[in-house]
């Protein structure tokens, strides 16, 4: 499913190489690893293309054998990608994930990496300007301040020309300072068409706030759509006639890692099929629902057509 053209929707981040635990434990005591692809733009991408999306990835990569691993994943999986620029400047990015008691731990070693290093002269301007969708998320921006300056760039073209922002804050505190966050996650928001946070970061960037007014301050700082991921309890959905909630999937978790990257991707992908916001909020809760069964990022993301077979009926 080689694809070539530019797709409706962007994803726009760092690919990261998993290396995923298979015991409990920390680092240091435990002795294997399943290696996986990650990166939660990449994730992402590769939610949206499962659930049926037309999805190009744009990031910068190393020119390294994991570089070249990406490039497979993503033409394997029919994701275009000729808008992803290798750097010989630096490598492409790997973490560890780590588990105990059912929590999951990220271990970064990221720094310096190739898509940390990309500048805004980087950005496809006439194929941003073309998609549909550009999704950003903090990741991206929490990495270096050039990728976050890129990420803000790429946001100006989009809006500048019509496209659909999609943001997702996926605050990760070993990245950035708290204050630097907030204040770049509150811009992002305010620009984005919707967004998707979760309770658990947006309690950590805003404090304890109950999930109804997580909701409302989202919208007051200008988000159009708002998809609050709950968890294990679903989702809230504010997209213009108050504030619906989605229940969650029930499923036998066994790992949640990239199961957010997961509920936005296939969000994105019903929405650009011009699914009503509550009937992709189902699609997603249940794709993401889904994707905890398995272990790792990419590997447990769903496929459409099993997304469609778990899909709770709803009133859409
Ligand atoms: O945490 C990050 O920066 C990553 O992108 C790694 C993971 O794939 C991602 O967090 C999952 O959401």
């Amino acid at each position: 499913m080689a694809a070539t053209s530019i797709k409706s929707i962007i994803s726009l981040g760092e690919p990261l190489i998993e290396l995923s635990a298979t015991d409990e434990g920390t680092l240091d005591t435990v002795s294997s690893f399943i290696t996986g692809f990650g990166g939660d733009a990449s994730n992402f991408a590769v939610a949206a293309r499962r659930a049926g999306g037309d999805v190009s990835m744009l990031t910068q990569i190393g020119q390294d054998p994991f570089g070249d691993a990406f490039l497979n994943m993503w033409a394997k999986e029919g994701i275009d990608t000729s808008l992803v620029k290798r750097s010989a400047a630096g490598p492409t990015g790997i973490y560890f994930i780590s588990r105990n008691s059912g929590s999951h731990y990220f271990t970064y070693y990221r720094s310096g990496s190739a898509a940390s290093l990309m500048t805004p002269d980087l950005l496809p301007e006439v194929s941003i300007r073309e998609a549909r969708l550009l999704h950003v998320t903090g990741v991206t921006q929490g990495i270096s301040d050039s990728a976050c300056e890129t990420s803000f760039a790429a946001m100006d073209i989009a809006r500048q020309a019509g496209t659909l922002i999609s943001y997702d804050p996926n605050y990760r505190p070993a990245l950035w300072p708290m204050e630097k966050a907030v204040s770049v996650i509150e811009e992002s928001v305010s620009r984005a068409d919707i967004i998707f946070p979760s309770m658990e970061e947006t309690e950590m960037l805003f404090g304890s706030i109950e999930p109804e007014a997580a909701v409302r301050k989202y919208l007051e700082l200008g988000a159009g759509t708002v998809v609050l991921k709950l968890g294990t309890h679903g989702a809230l959905l504010a997209s213009g006639d108050g504030i619906k909630r989605i229940p969650a999937m029930r499923v036998n978790a066994v790992d949640a890692s990239g199961a957010g990257d997961t509920f936005a991707g296939s969000f994105a992908a019903a929405y650009m099929e011009n699914r009503p916001p509550e009937w992709c909020a189902r699609f997603a809760v249940t794709a993401a629902g889904l994707s905890t069964t398995g272990f790792g990022c990419v590997t447990p993301i769903p496929a459409r057509k099993d997304i469609l077979s778990h899909m709770a009926p709803g009133p859409d």
